[in-house]
This record gives structure tokens, sequence and C-alpha cells, in this order.
């Protein structure tokens, strides 16, 4: 089954704005999708589509199965969700709001326990939320979010508010939720949060969807090349890097020279040609990043060449 499907679906505020435009977009149940894009790339509007608080103005979308605007109330049922900016109600408190959704879902939830699995306390739970601080009301809202064990989690901006240590435990429980089998979608500006966790990855830019596959999928399909960077001690002037086969392109600067490879394997071949003329002191070896990804996906480098959307999607195991 398919936890989300969307076929050009498409949101239009007034006559200027096209915020989501023709989206196409399929999360296989069990996957942890991470949807990126600049601000203003369309996540938020797509996410409000799916639960139903924004009327698409053309297309379609599926969550669990149940038509996203028909079947509003089973979804809501069946799935926790955190909305972008969570609000609380002021004067109730962290358990009261707790156990609201427990109510209204109807499960056999401890407040106790998601409150410390979210990283509250027992004494946090009982005081009022409306003076909760930014990552204490985002902390909430997650646990609320967890409530009854969602078959699927839909997150907007889960890490925002919250501290080094607060993103970090946000993650651990994403995985556990994983692990169980939840099926999580959420975006995220956090780069590294999105490497980390997720199985694939879907890069909005300007209402359409320019990306999709994991992060392997994007690297290879880009073709950005593998570079590697070596300190020595001094740079010989008998290199001729550029001899060795595989190796695009070679940059000097000071003692550190940095070669792009074709593909990672080349570099055993650039480490034993330098090391055979100089002393290596230090090896720097990095794949490409999501960050350049996001970067070449989002900059207008990719719609350049005409095929921007063409990212054949990955088989994922459900
Ligand atoms: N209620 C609204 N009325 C008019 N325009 C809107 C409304 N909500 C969103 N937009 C516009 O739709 C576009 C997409 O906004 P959206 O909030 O979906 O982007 P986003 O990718 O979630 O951005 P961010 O990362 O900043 O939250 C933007 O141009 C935004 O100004």
């Amino acid at each position: 089954m398919t936890a989300i499907k969307t076929a050009a679906l498409t949101k239009r505020y007034g006559e200027d704005v096209l915020a989501v435009d023709g989206l196409d977009l399929t999360v296989e149940d069990g996957e942890v999708f991470g949807f990126l894009g600049p601000n203003g790339a369309g996540k938020s509007t797509t996410i409000n589509m799916l639960l139903d608080f924004v009327r698409p103005s053309d297309g379609t979308a599926t969550v669990l199965g149940l038509d996203a605007q028909d079947d509003t109330d089973e979804i809501r049922h069946r799935i926790g969700v955190l909305p972008e900016g969570a609000s609380v109600y002021d004067r109730l408190t962290a358990r009261e709001h707790l156990q609201w959704v427990i109510d209204t879902k109807g499960t056999d939830d401890d407040p106790d326990a998601l409150l410390e699995r979210v990283g509250l306390t027992s004494e946090d739970g009982d005081r009022a939320a409306g003076g909760y601080s930014k990552g204490m009301t985002q902390r909430l809202g997650f646990g609320m979010a967890l409530v009854g064990d969602p078959d699927l989690l839909i997150l907007d901006e889960p890490s925002s508010g919250l501290d080094p240590t607060g993103m970090q435990e946000m993650r651990e429980i994403i995985q556990q939720e994983a692990d169980r089998g939840t099926t999580v979608f959420f975006s995220s500006h956090i780069l590294g949060e999105v490497e980390a966790v997720c199985d694939r990855i879907g890069i909005m830019n300007d209402g359409n969807l320019v990306a999709t596959g994991t992060l392997d999928d994007l690297q290879g399909d880009l073709d950005l090349g593998a570079p590697i960077s070596l300190e020595v001690a001094t740079v010989p002037d008998s290199l001729a890097l550029e001899r060795v086969e595989g190796v695009r392109s070679v940059s000097v600067e000071g003692t550190t020279i940095t070669a792009t490879c074709a593909d990672p394997s080349v570099k055993v071949d650039v480490v034993e040609r330098v090391a055979a003329t100089t002393t290596v002191e230090d090896i720097i070896s990095e794949d490409t990043s999501l960050e350049q990804l996001f970067n070449t996906y989002t900059n207008g480098e990719r719609a350049a060449d005409g095929d921007e959307a063409e990212i054949p999607a990955p088989e994922v195991s459900a």
C-alpha cells in the first residue's frame, strides 16, 4: 500500500501564487521520506492539503489509501501530525493536551510515558502549556503526534525550535517509529537530519518536485564526482595527477591537493600517486553532500539541463 499518493495536486492562492504545481508524489508504506525545499517551495501547502487544512485547486491526494478530502476523520484517527508552528491551548497543561488526544483517538496511552519519551518531565507535564518555551511546545506537539502508535507520522519541520539534544532525541524517536513500521513523512531545512534518517528524499522548488530518490540515486544521477583532498608536506612539481585514469580535475591550494574523481574507486589511485612523490599528512574523503545536491537542484542549474524531474524512483522495500 502507498502511505501517501498525490496526482497532479495543485494549489493556487489567488491569481498570482501557484504554491504547488501539479504534484505527483508517492510515499510507500514503511518509508521515512524527507521533504526538502527552500522557503516558499510549497512543502507546508502540500502537507496542509494532505491533512485537509487547505483545499486543492486541482488534483487528488490519498493518505493511507483514503481520500484526503472525503475521509478526513478516519485519516486523522490513524495518523499523527505535528503541524508547522504547532500551537497549544495556553491554559491547559501538557498532560491535559496529551489526554485530550488520547480521549479523541480512544487509545490507552500513558501520558507520563509520552512526556518522558519526548523529553518532558512529570513536573513539566503539570505546567500550563502557555508558559512553555518554543522547544518545549515542539516536544509536546511531537508527543501528541505519537499518541495511538499511528501508521503514518506527518511532521512539518519537526526540529523547529529544538536545541541540538532535542534534535538528536527527535531523530532517535523517528528511527524507533520507523523500526516498528511507521511511515514517516517530514519536511525539513536541516539537511544533516534528513541525511541521517531518511530512506528517500523529495526536493521541492517553486511548487514543483524537482527530484526524488535515495541519496545514492540523487548523487548518481547528478554525477557531481567524488572529491578527495590530501594534505601533503610539499606539493611536488611532477605530480601529473590529471593523468591518473578517472581523475576529472585537480586543484592545489597551499599544501592541499584536491582531486575530483569520476567514481570513488579512483580515490585509491590518487592517494597512491601522491604518496609515491611526497609525504601525505592527512586525507579527507567525502561523499557528495546533500547540501551540494540541494543547492544544485534549487539554484536552477538542474533546470537549465532541461530534465529537472527525470530522476527514476528507486526500489523501496516496504
Ligand atoms: N494562505 C496563503 N495565502 C497566500 N499565499 C500563501 C498562503 N500560504 C502559502 N502561500 C504561498 O505559497 C507558497 C508556498 O508556501 P509554503 O508555506 O507552502 O512553502 P514552504 O515550502 O512550506 O516554505 P517554508 O519552508 O518557508 O515553510 C509561498 O509563495 C507562500 O507565500
